[in-house]
Parts: C-alpha cells; structure tokens; sequence
C-alpha cells in the first residue's frame, strides 16, 4: 500500500525510499505546471474578498480547511505519510481503519512542518512562479494551491522513512549523536552531497522536459516554459531539499525517546 508496509519487515532499502522520493518529484513539478495555468489571483487570498457564512478568514483558508475536513473522514490523515495544515479540530476517520505498520518510532506523530511549508509557498514560491494578475478562477486556483500544498508537504515529510532507514543501517554512528543532540553530527551522518546534487539536476532536466510547449512542426519558439525550470530547481536547492533534512533531524532526535 505504501513504502512504509515493507519498512516493517526491515526490508526497505534507502534505494527503494530515495526511488519514491523520485516519483513524487513528477507529482510536484505537475503540480506547479497545473498551478501556473492561473495568474496570482490575489483575491483567493485576500479575507476581505468573500464574506462566508460562520468563516473568517481568506477563501483559499477556506478551501484547505474544509477540503481536509472531508479527507480527514475519508482517512487520508490515518496514513502516516500524510500530514494536515490544519490538524487542530479535524474530524475522526469514517472508513474501517487500516492498521498502518509501526514503521517509524512513536514521537514521529508530532513533527508536522507545514507551518514553514506554508509560509515558504505563499511568500516566496507562488509568486516567483505565477503571472500577476487577476482571471477570476479563484476556487480552482485555491484547489491548485492545495495540490502543490500536499505534493510538497508529503516529500519533506517523508524524511521522518529516510531517517528511520538510514538510523536502521548506521545505528551505532546515530546512536551516540542522538544521546548528545547533536544536531551538527546529525546533519553530517545525513547529508549526501552527490545525491542532493543528483535530485537538483534530475529536477532541472524533469521541468525542462515537462514544462515545455510541444509544437508540432518546427516554428522555432524555442526556450519557452510553462513554469521556469530555475524556478523549480531553486524550490528543490532552497526548500525541499533544506526542510527534509530538518525533519531527517527532528526525527532522529526523538529517535531513542
Ligand atoms: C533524502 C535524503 O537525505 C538528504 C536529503 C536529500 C534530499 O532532500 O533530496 C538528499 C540527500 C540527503 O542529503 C537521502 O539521503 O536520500
């Protein structure tokens, strides 16, 4: 069902984590494309826009809330790997629980960064990648703003399996940084330099690929993008890569708790 189901039969490899890690760039870098089909839209955005009955608060926070209401009921958040924006107040699972393998060591369940996630896309991804201006599809730019949301949040996140994989692995050298908190010693047993370079150029090349306008015939256009591959590097070099490996440490820290 999910990589963490084979976690608990200790056989999985950091190999088969950093391939998940792979395919969910695609997920990303669609995303970010199906978002940049809209302009900014400030209204989406602005609490003064809409006046909703019983709500305050912009459309797009509107939108997120009541949108994870529903997928909280339908048991999207009993997954492990998934993480709410607004977790305070969210309804119980309706569904048959599906019982989750104890992969990742209890104290995981608190480390939940949206917060940062969120601030970082509204501040300073969205408008790097989008046009200015107003077309006045704001429900769908809101649903497109959650879907970058989600597809982000779930590959940070996904540090917690990185973490508990490589502790597994190199348990003797994590054991003695975590009794001291050594959060220095942490980020040097984590941190693959060639690797972190490897998912920064596959990054590059997936939005060059991806994000191109296919013409047929050779009318010459070249270099044009959907979304700016630059763009979409620079989110891997300056944020995805930077807050995995904040939760690869928040983690491990917990680890022996
Ligand atoms: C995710 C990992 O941990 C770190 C974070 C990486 C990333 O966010 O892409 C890549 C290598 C490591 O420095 C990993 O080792 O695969």
């Amino acid at each position: 069902k999910h990589e963490m189901a084979k976690a608990e039969h200790n056989n999985v490899t950091l190999g088969m984590v950093r391939d998940s890690l792979i395919r969910q760039e695609d997920t990303i870098v669609y995303s970010l494309i199906e978002r940049a089909r809209f302009p900014l839209n400030p209204p989406t955005y602005d609490p003064s826009y809409a006046s909703i009955p019983g709500f305050s608060g912009s459309l797009l926070e509107f939108f997120v809330k009541q949108t994870e209401a529903v997928q909280a009921k339908a048991g999207r958040y009993d997954n492990p790997e998934e993480h709410p924006f607004f977790p305070d107040n969210l309804p119980p699972s309706l569904v048959p629980h599906y019982k989750y393998p104890e992969v990742l060591h209890p104290a995981a369940m608190s480390i939940n960064i949206n917060k940062l996630i969120w601030d970082m896309y509204f501040n300073k991804l969205l408008p790097s990648f989008v046009s200015p201006g107003d077309d006045e599809n704001y429900a769908l730019t809101a649903a497109r703003d959650l879907e970058c949301l989600q597809a982000i949040s779930r590959r940070i996140h996904y540090g917690k399996l990185v973490a508990e994989v490589k502790f597994r692995d190199e348990r003797k050298d994590y054991e003695p940084a975590i009794r001291a908190q050594d959060r220095f010693t942490l980020t040097n047993l984590l941190t693959f330099t060639n690797v972190e370079e490897a998912v920064k150029k596959r990054v590059a090349k997936k939005a060059m690929t991806f994000c191109q306008e296919v013409k047929l015939g050779d009318d010459g256009d070249k270099g044009k993008y959907k979304v700016d591959p630059a763009i979409v590097s620079g989110l891997y070099a300056d944020w995805v890569i930077p807050l995995t490996k904040e939760v690869e440490i928040d983690y491990l820290l917990r680890r022996l708790n």
